[in-house]
């Protein structure tokens, strides 16, 4: 099977193109996939699709061709994932199978518009993110409260006063499951200024990853609340380079690089 991997900001995908819906990828090959020493190596598996072939979001077909079938690494298939959709649109781009610069994309988070601007950066409409109160998170023996933040999947975005360079997020940080019976992502950030942010991030079912688009989108949530603003533009910088998001009154945006770097076959088999 043809593969193509890519990544925003270094949170890594691999790209499998499916356009007739006839690939299944069940938990057990993407975990394979996805592992970094007997597999290619990504923070999850992006299947490329008809969409009128998915019945999970056929209702989405009249609004957006193909349909962004996510995975992440441990096979988990979350609701959403922002940087996901940027490589995704790439992805679309670059085979001819969208002219842009404007188009949409059917997601399990609902129809997302992308923007290819002129600098090559593509820029994806999130969404309207929903706070829904506070919740704690333990990384090794300090805790840090942050904000729940619904971006169609749930985070939980903590600005704290240590460096976010010396934590170790080699193990699942703790959270409270009675709020988050699903899991959750966690971010934690030292705002910069009343702009900027420096984030890292354990997300749930991939582990520490690079960046999280939906988790930058979180953190400038987080971080404009600490001022009592809930509009503005933020730079979220992650280990794997830079972000923007625009929080607008009725949505919010994400920008930044989304890049394809091999394409190949797939050895693997169920
Ligand atoms: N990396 C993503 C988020 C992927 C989904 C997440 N791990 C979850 O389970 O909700 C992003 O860029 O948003």
């Amino acid at each position: 099977m043809r593969f193509l991997k890519g990544h925003g900001t270094e949170n890594d995908f691999v790209i499998l193109p499916d356009p007739e819906g006839e690939v299944d990828v069940p938990a057990s090959l993407v975990a394979r996939i996805c592992d970094r020493r007997a597999g290619i190596g990504a923070d999850g598996v992006l299947r490329v699709t008809r969409t009128e072939h998915n019945p999970e979001v056929a209702e989405q077909s009249a609004a957006a061709e193909w349909f962004m079938d996510y995975h992440n690494a441990d096979g988990s298939v979350p609701e959403m994932c922002g940087n996901g959709v940027r490589v995704f649109a790439r992805h679309l781009i670059d085979e001819g199978l969208e002219k842009g610069p404007e188009f949409t994309v059917a997601t399990r988070g609902g129809v997302r518009t992308i923007r290819v601007e002129p600098n090559g950066d593509i820029t994806v409409d999130m969404g309207k993110p929903v706070v829904r109160g506070e919740s704690v998170t333990t990384v090794g023996c300090q805790e840090y409260t942050g904000l729940h933040v619904d971006m169609g999947n749930p985070h939980l975005a903590c600005a704290i006063g240590d460096p976010v360079v010396q934590l170790d997020l080699s193990h699942q940080p703790g959270f409270d499951t009675a709020i988050f019976p699903g899991g959750v992502n966690i971010e934690l950030f030292n705002p910069v200024g009343t702009t900027r942010a420096v984030m890292r991030v354990f997300e749930r079912g991939s582990g520490e990853t690079r960046s999280c688009g939906t988790g930058a989108v979180a953190t400038a949530v987080a971080a404009a609340s600490m001022t009592g603003d809930t509009t503005g533009t933020w730079t979220i910088e992650v280990l794997g380079g830079t972000l923007t998001v625009i929080l607008d009154e009725d949505t919010s945006y994400l920008s930044g690089p989304a890049v394809i770097v091999a394409r190949g076959e797939l050895m693997l088999a169920e």
